[in-house]
């Protein structure tokens, strides 16, 4: 049903379900021994949370961030808010901060600056970049795909707050936006 909407699959399901375990195998050798948090920010990191940290060998507490800068559309409002703050203390901690995508860059950057200046050790993972679509400076330690400058949904990512619950990452006809 939600499939005669795209265009085209950027990342299948089973390229994410293989460089979600690597990544997994990744953070555990990482933080073996170190009990970090890793944070999920809500909404879009959801499904890439969930398959990740099944692969995480290692014990870890987990924990979310909710912030918003896109209302409804395929821009950035550029404005970054704080909807729902992490419910634990973090200073001296290893965060993991782990993101659905980095584009502008500054839903990232405004959380790691806010997190490390309570004091936390902040790291992220992130299932995709779209390095074209960077405006401030910031990058992720771990990245699932590189992709190009188109807008994605699927897997967590939205139009509009839909189709999140598609199974792979993907681009929209044109004329689901004319709707
Ligand atoms: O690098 P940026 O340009 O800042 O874009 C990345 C952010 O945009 C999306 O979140 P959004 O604000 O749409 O909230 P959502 O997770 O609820 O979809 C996405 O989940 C990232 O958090
Ligand atoms: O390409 C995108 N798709 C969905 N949400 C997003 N937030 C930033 N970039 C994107």
């Amino acid at each position: 049903m939600l499939e005669k909407d795209i265009e085209k699959v950027l990342v299948s399901e089973e390229q994410i379900r293989v460089r979600s375990t690597e990544l997994g195998e990744i953070l555990t050798a990482e933080y073996e021994g170190k009990n970090p948090l890793v944070l999920g920010i809500l909404r879009g990191s959801v499904p890439f949370m969930a398959e990740l940290i099944k692969h995480i060998d290692c014990h870890m507490e987990m924990d979310f961030m909710t912030v918003s800068s896109y209302h409804g559309g395929t821009k950035s409002s550029g404005e970054v808010k704080l909807i729902m703050d992490v419910d634990t203390a973090i200073r001296g901690r290893d965060i993991l901060i782990v993101e659905d995508i980095i584009d502008t860059g500054r839903t990232l950057k405004y959380l790691k600056e806010l997190l490390e200046h309570r004091g936390a050790k902040v790291k992220i993972v992130t299932l995709l970049d779209k390095p074209e679509g960077r405006i401030v400076d910031i990058d992720a330690q771990w990245t699932g795909f590189t992709i190009p400058n188109e807008f994605v949904v699927g897997f967590g990512l939205d139009y509009d707050n839909n189709y999140r619950n598609l199974p792979y990452v993907g681009v929209l006809k044109e004329e689901v936006y004319s709707k």
